[in-house]
């Protein structure tokens, strides 16, 4: 069905790509970035079918971390694949990658016509478990790299600590029976705010870093127990 007007609206989501099929058809520069982004996102089957690849893709082909098949696109090649990028020089080429990947029920990127493409990739800055990105919309690449250079910048290396030590926190305060929902949500907060004081200076805390994951724990909870009960009473 042909959609009304020519702008695009985008769903943000963020993909588990561990064991899934992913295909780059074409082996430039494009092709490489988009590799890349897919290896740090966590690809394990990511396929490059192109004759001729760049110097990066052909070291990480040798090192196991993808496979490339060389030689022509095929149709067959995009059987079974959850994700296809459409990244070849020739844009008949690209749209005939595009079908077939569509009615093999794969999710399409297209370079070099975006529009006509499923998805779109944005720029990101990875914190550890945080991801930040950036689109958009694919009306300035230009402004979303540097975007993300601002993030970069804003949020720096040691989020990656502090999310981690968060991640444990939550997991065994959500845990704990016998602790109001309330208050459970109480203590998440206050260490997110210690969080975010912390980092405010850009610097770890060393009496903080010593603390154990149960005594920090304990030390919320005195706390939401002293703001409003613990038990939820
Ligand atoms: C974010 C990033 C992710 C990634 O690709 O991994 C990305 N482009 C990146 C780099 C980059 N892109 C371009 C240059 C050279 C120029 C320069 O340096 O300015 C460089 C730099 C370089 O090549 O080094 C130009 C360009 N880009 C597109 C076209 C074709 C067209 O518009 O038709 C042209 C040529 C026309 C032009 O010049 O505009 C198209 C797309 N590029 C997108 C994403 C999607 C929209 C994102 C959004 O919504 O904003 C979209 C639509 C499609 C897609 O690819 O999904 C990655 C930055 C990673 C980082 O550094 O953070
Ligand atoms: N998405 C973006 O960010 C962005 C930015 C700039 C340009 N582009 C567009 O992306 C496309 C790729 O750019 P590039 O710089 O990587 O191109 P490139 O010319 O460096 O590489 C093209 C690759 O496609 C391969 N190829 C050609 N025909 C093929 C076929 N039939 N089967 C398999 N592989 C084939 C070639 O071997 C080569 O490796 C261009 O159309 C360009 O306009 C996209």
């Amino acid at each position: 069905m042909e959609r009304e007007g020519s702008k695009r609206t985008y769903y943000p989501l963020y993909l588990d790509l561990y064991g899934k099929r992913c295909i780059v058809v074409g082996g430039g520069q494009i092709a490489e970035r988009k590799t890349r982004g897919l290896i740090e996102g966590g690809a394990d089957r990511v396929t490059i079918i192109s004759p001729i690849v760049t110097p990066g893709l052909a070291k990480m082909a040798e090192l196991g971390s993808i496979r490339w098949e060389r030689r022509e696109y095929q149709e067959k090649d995009v059987t079974g694949a959850t994700l296809v990028f459409a990244a070849t020089d020739s844009r008949t080429v690209n749209e005939k990658i595009v079908r077939d990947g569509r009615a093999a029920g794969a999710l399409l990127n297209q370079a070099d016509e975006a529009a006509d493409g499923d998805f779109i990739v944005p720029a990101a800055v990875r914190r550890g478990a945080m991801l930040l990105s950036v689109s958009t919309g694919g009306m300035s690449p230009t402004l979303a790299m540097r975007i993300r250079g601002e993030l970069e910048r804003r949020y720096g290396e040691p989020y990656a600590w502090w999310i981690e030590r968060l991640g444990e926190l939550r997991k065994i305060v959500l845990k704990e029976e016998g602790i109001a929902q309330q208050a459970k949500r109480d203590m998440l907060r206050g260490a997110s705010d210690e969080a975010v004081l912390d980092l405010q200076g850009e610097r770890r805390s060393p009496q903080r870093e010593e603390e154990t994951i149960e005594a920090w724990m304990s030390r919320l909870a005195r706390q939401a127990c002293h703001d409003g009960g613990l038990d939820g009473t």
